[in-house]
């Protein structure tokens, strides 16, 4: 069995009382596209963090690329691509300028003329990037994690802010990388965006993961009832059913015929996704609400080993020296 690209067991992590991630397990496959879904706190961004190397975890088990990311040399760094959410860093270099300087810090980086030209920012390359919009910035930033050819890249909201073209644009870029190789772990508030690109994805909430599975099935979306309604003598009728057809084809026959106002509906991502975190209690969705976690390790993993003073990697480092964490 081929060994997983990041492999994450009852990983720990407060900040003084507040915990922000508490017991937290997942894997993800060599080639795929990963998505961590989760509201606003869940501790979807101290998680990557800590993948990436640039936090210190309280506990659990964590390998990246088969590395402890606290642990781990320049040469797994070069290994792995980082797009954190947006810094001004380097405000008067030109796109071209820049792309070119990150990847001198590379022992085989792509072609930076050809990653300009992939992110679809070739008109922008002799543009400063202060003069750059946030979509292209955006775009920029994705360049600028994969110029180092990574084996594994992570975006931190890659599409927060763009429009809906540049996204379906960015969407394409991503899903080319995957078909390339590159496994993708990606944070996103969007369940558009991790339906259309994810081979799987997480829920968190808390800092646990409260559901993980390919996106159609997620929750147990597929198995959840589906809601039928029609109109039947003047009144508005709804059914919840987990065989839909037959329901439906009984309905027809009791009514003579065509059925009035007829809807069929299982529940959508989103709503199985309200009803994980919590937001809803499920109404709105047929079947049973919420999940358990999944299984995995519940003892405390071992205290890791300290990374450098400030708690991020050395400077020197090839990902690191404009992308570090403001935090
Ligand atoms: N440096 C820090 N010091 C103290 N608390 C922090 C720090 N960083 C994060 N937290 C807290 O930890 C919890 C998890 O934060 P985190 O940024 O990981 O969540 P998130 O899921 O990425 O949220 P968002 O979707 O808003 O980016 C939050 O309650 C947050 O306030």
């Amino acid at each position: 069995m081929t060994a997983a690209a990041v492999h994450v067991r009852d990983l720990r992590k407060h900040y003084g009382a507040k915990r922000a991630v508490d017991g937290l397990d997942l894997t993800v496959h060599p080639g795929e596209i990963f998505a961590v879904l989760g509201p606003n706190g869940a501790g979807k961004t101290t998680t990557v963090e800590i993948l990436e190397g640039h936090r210190r975890r309280d506990g659990g088990e964590v390998r990246v690329l088969g590395e402890d990311p606290g642990a781990a040399g320049r040469a797994w760094r070069s290994r792995i691509g980082v797009v954190l959410q947006s810094t001004d860093d380097h405000a008067e270099l030109t796109v071209r300028e820049l792309v070119h300087h990150f990847a001198r810090y590379y022992p085989d980086p792509r072609d930076p003329d050809e990653v300009v030209a992939a992110v679809g920012l070739t008109d922008k390359a002799r543009t400063r990037t202060r003069q750059l919009s946030g979509g292209q910035r955006r775009r920029l930033d994705v360049a600028l994690g994969i110029v180092g050819q990574p084996e594994l890249l992570f975006l931190d909201e890659p599409t927060t802010g763009f429009d809906p073209e540049a996204r379906l644009m960015f969407w394409d870029l991503i899903a080319g990388l995957r078909d390339g190789g590159t496994t993708i772990l990606l944070t996103t508030h969007y369940l558009d965006e991790a339906e259309h690109l994810a081979d799987r994805c997480a829920v968190v909430r808390d800092g646990r993961v409260v559901a993980l599975d390919v996106p159609a099935r997620l929750g147990d979306r597929a198995q959840r009832d589906a809601v039928v309604r029609w109109r039947e003598g003047g009144d508005a009728r709804e059914e919840r059913t987990a065989t839909p057809t037959a329901f439906v084809t009984a309905l027809a026959y009791r009514l003579g015929g065509e059925v009035p106002d007829l809807e069929v509906r299982r529940p959508t991502l989103e709503e199985v996704y309200l009803a994980l975190i919590g937001e809803t209690d499920g109404a709105g969705v047929a079947g049973t609400a919420g999940a358990a976690p999944p299984t995995g390790a519940t003892a405390d993993g071992p205290v890791r080993e300290p990374l450098g003073a400030a708690g991020t990697p050395a400077a020197t480092t090839p990902s690191a020296p404009s992308l570090e964490t403001s935090r």
